[in-house]
């Protein structure tokens, strides 16, 4: 079956070669992706400002090497589920402006993951970092 050709199309269209993207290319795509991310969500700051406190309180209590890798897993964690949250929210404003029911649900859903990382990783934040320096400075 032969499907209709989109009027905008050009009939070579569909066999020209796709663009072969060097990994160097992806890379900085990618960073431009982090770039503007930082730079449109001041959730980020909060998320790294709170990570680099809790870093300093860290190096204070002499963490294992264990403790840096799981404080680093949750810091990469926050930080990924904000950068797909706020990837849905311009997808979101891509594909409309207008009041959409399913729209609201999935930014409401995409803002709920980023809520259940933070909420672990500041468990663990207390549990590994927060309660150790507490005993620490009062003893
Ligand atoms: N097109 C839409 N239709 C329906 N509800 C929407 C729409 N756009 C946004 N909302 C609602 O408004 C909320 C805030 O959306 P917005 O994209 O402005 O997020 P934000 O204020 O930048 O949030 P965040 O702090 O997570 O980045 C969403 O969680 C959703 O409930």
């Amino acid at each position: 079956m032969r499907l209709a050709m989109p009027p905008d199309m050009e009939p070579d269209d569909d066999l020209r070669e796709p663009e072969v993207r060097t990994w160097f290319r992806k890379f900085s795509d990618a960073l431009r992706g982090l770039k503007i991310a930082f730079r449109s969500e001041i959730n980020f700051f909060v998320h790294l400002f709170v990570a680099v406190i809790a870093g300093v309180a860290g190096g204070i209590v002499t963490m294992t090497d264990e403790r840096w890798c799981i404080f680093i897993i949750c810091v990469a964690v926050v930080l990924s589920a904000e950068l797909f949250n706020t990837a849905i929210e311009r997808l979101a404003r891509a594909v409309t402006r207008e009041e959409h029911p399913e729209v609201r649900d999935a930014l409401d859903i995409a803002a709920g993951a980023v809520l259940v990382v933070s909420i672990g990783a500041a468990v663990v934040g207390v549990l590994m970092i927060g309660w150790p320096f507490v005993a620490q400075i009062t003893r």
